[in-house]
């Protein structure tokens, strides 16, 4: 069993998962072995819910999003673990061609820059409409107006016009929304977003939110989303998972991660934003957190965040913290909280104790 297995799921049991990652393992090889960019990686995702994967850059969110795809770049490759999408059993061991099948229809995904997806020589009208007759057994008339009821539903203005137009003749938002649009033809079970509203201005940035918040609630399709921003999170996640070097330090239903984190490295991410008014801000001043996130060639054998914690002993340098569950859906990878550990402390008291990481 792996060491999350048994883990309680975060709060989204009660809607019942429709994936589930358990101990998944996506390694690179680095000189003569193998080195896991994503390593022993598990988290639940209810239906209708979304779970923010938040972290610094190079800490193996995009890497987990594209592991679940099983569009993991060579030399890289899945290297162990089990992804249960909904109705189709662990989709890490199905054969290619079955998998296609899945991506872009009951799993989808989209990325910080919709032109990775959408094809620039296409109109975009027709490019859903290809899609929908991959995917569903529908005549190209039903596929055509459904195009056009997702490019109405997420806002696009005029949508038989915007239908016959290239992804060049449209705004950086409008061809979000297009994307958007796309991945969710088919309604998706779950839906993988990595940084969707990155590269956009923070007024369209907040109209993309909005709009996949929307259709979460009217379409009940679970979403991923991968950012580095804690705001984005706030305002977004039901249950968030911290990734660090490849690996969950900390996984807590939201409200938990703002009022009361308990890993080192969350509260170092919190300390670099300041939070008021119901909104996040970046403060300019920091960096919170000195150092860098390592490497896959210099990973430590101990807690992977060590180097960078004040807290850190001996302990922590030479052993790996597992992945404790304190509470149902309440886990940390910190030697502070571990059972028996001569380090524990008594997380409420720890939460004051620790502000300044
Ligand atoms: N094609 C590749 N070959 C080798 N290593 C890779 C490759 N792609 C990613 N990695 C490594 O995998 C690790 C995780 O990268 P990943 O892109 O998933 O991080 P991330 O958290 O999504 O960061 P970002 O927000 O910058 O995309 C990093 O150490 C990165 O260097």
């Amino acid at each position: 069993m792996s060491e999350c297995e048994s883990a309680a799921r975060p709060d989204s049991s009660a809607a019942g998962d429709v994936l589930r990652v358990d101990d998944l393992q996506t390694a690179f090889p680095f000189g003569d072995r193998m080195v896991n960019a994503v390593d022993r990686v598990c988290f639940t995702v209810g239906r209708g819910r979304i779970v923010g994967l938040v972290g610094e850059s190079g800490c193996g969110k995009s890497m987990t999003a594209l592991s679940i795809m099983r569009l993991v770049p060579a030399p890289g490759r899945l290297a162990g673990g089990v992804i249960e999408l909904d109705g189709h059993g662990d989709i890490g061991s199905i054969p290619e061609r079955e998998m296609r099948s899945i991506r872009g229809g009951d799993l989808a995904m989209i990325f910080q820059d919709p032109m990775t997806s959408l094809n620039p020589v296409m109109r975009v009208g027709e490019q859903i409409v290809e899609g929908l007759r991959f995917h569903r057994r529908i005549s190209r008339r039903e596929a055509r107006d459904r195009a056009i009821q997702m490019l109405t539903l997420v806002g696009i203005g005029d949508p038989e016009l915007r239908a016959r137009e290239y992804p060049h003749q449209m705004s950086g938002g409008m061809c979000q929304r297009v994307m958007i649009a796309m991945a969710l033809a088919c309604e998706p079970k779950v839906m993988l977003a990595d940084e969707p509203t990155t590269a956009l201005d923070v007024t369209i940035q907040a109209q993309i939110l909005n709009l996949m918040r929307d259709v979460r609630d009217r379409t009940g399709t679970a979403i991923v989303l991968i950012t580095h921003d804690l705001g984005v999170v706030a305002e977004m996640a039901d249950d968030v998972c911290v990734m660090y070097a490849g690996e969950i330090v900390e996984r807590a239903p939201v409200r938990c991660i703002f009022r009361e984190p308990l890993h080192p490295y969350t509260i170092g991410l919190l300390e670099s934003v300041s939070i008021g008014q119901g909104a996040v801000h970046r403060k300019t001043m920091l960096p919170a957190i000195s150092g860098m996130v390592p490497g896959l060639g210099q990973l430590p054998g101990g807690c992977r965040f060590a180097d960078r914690c004040r807290h850190a002993t001996m302990l922590c340098k030479e052993h790996r913290p597992p992945l404790e569950e304190l509470e149902p859906g309440r886990l940390v990878r910190c030697w502070l909280h571990v059972e028996n550990s001569p380090m524990r402390v008594e997380p409420r008291a720890e939460a004051g104790a620790l502000s300044n990481v």
